[in-house]
């Protein structure tokens, strides 16, 4: 049997929230999803898109997320695919299949006009991720996408979480476990 919940190398999520303070966090007025001014941005992109950060990335999303079974992961595109493609990929070194998929803001109007991109996700198991969670409207609309294709969603999982009303607009809006890898104290952002 493969060893799915194999354990990373010491140190990989302190490693991975150094990279993320170092690499993502910006201070400065920003306006957020919410439409709110913010003093800081955390721009995960600039993790989940770089070479030494991003395979940290599925590691810790996936020893984030081990309590959960699903064999899909994925979520509304840009900041979540990815994280997704992370994972499959640190899923696969561990000897685990692990597809995973991506929700279009708005479904094709073309070719086969899908909406959830990738293998089929229809009567499967899938956890829905994200880079950033600020209002939870982004993983709340995969979620709801993800349904209505048929996939049973046991989870929402973000890489960083603002402490802004996501975890609770999406345990209530999506009746599912909302779980975060870093806390903005955490990032010494509090
Ligand atoms: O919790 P929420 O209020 O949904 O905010 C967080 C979302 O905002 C950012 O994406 P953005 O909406 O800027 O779009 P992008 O992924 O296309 O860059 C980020 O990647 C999250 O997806
Ligand atoms: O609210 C957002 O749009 C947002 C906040 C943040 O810190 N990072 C991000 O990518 N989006």
């Amino acid at each position: 049997m493969s060893d799915v919940n194999a354990s990373v190398p010491t140190g990989t999520r302190d490693d991975l929230r150094q990279q993320i303070k170092d690499k993502a966090v910006v201070h400065g007025k920003v306006t957020l999803s919410s439409g709110l001014e913010a003093d800081y941005y955390v721009d995960l992109r600039r993790i989940t898109l770089d070479g030494e950060a991003a395979p940290l990335v599925g590691q810790v999303l996936l020893d984030l997320t081990a309590d959960l079974e699903f064999d899909a992961v994925g979520g509304l595109t840009m900041g979540a695919d990815p994280v997704a493609a992370s994972m499959l990929h640190a899923a696969a070194a561990r000897g685990r299949r692990l597809d995973a998929f991506v929700v279009r803001k708005s479904a094709k109007a073309h070719g086969l006009q899908r909406r959830v991109e990738g293998p089929d996700i229809a009567g499967r198991r899938v956890l829905v991720v994200e880079d950033t969670s600020t209002t939870g409207g982004s993983p709340l609309t995969a979620v709801e996408a993800v349904r209505e294709a048929g996939a049973e969603v046991v989870g929402v999982a973000t890489i960083v979480d603002r402490a802004t009303g996501a975890a609770e607009k999406i345990s209530e809006g999506a009746g599912v476990p909302y779980l975060f890898a870093y806390g903005k104290d955490e990032l010494g952002l509090d």
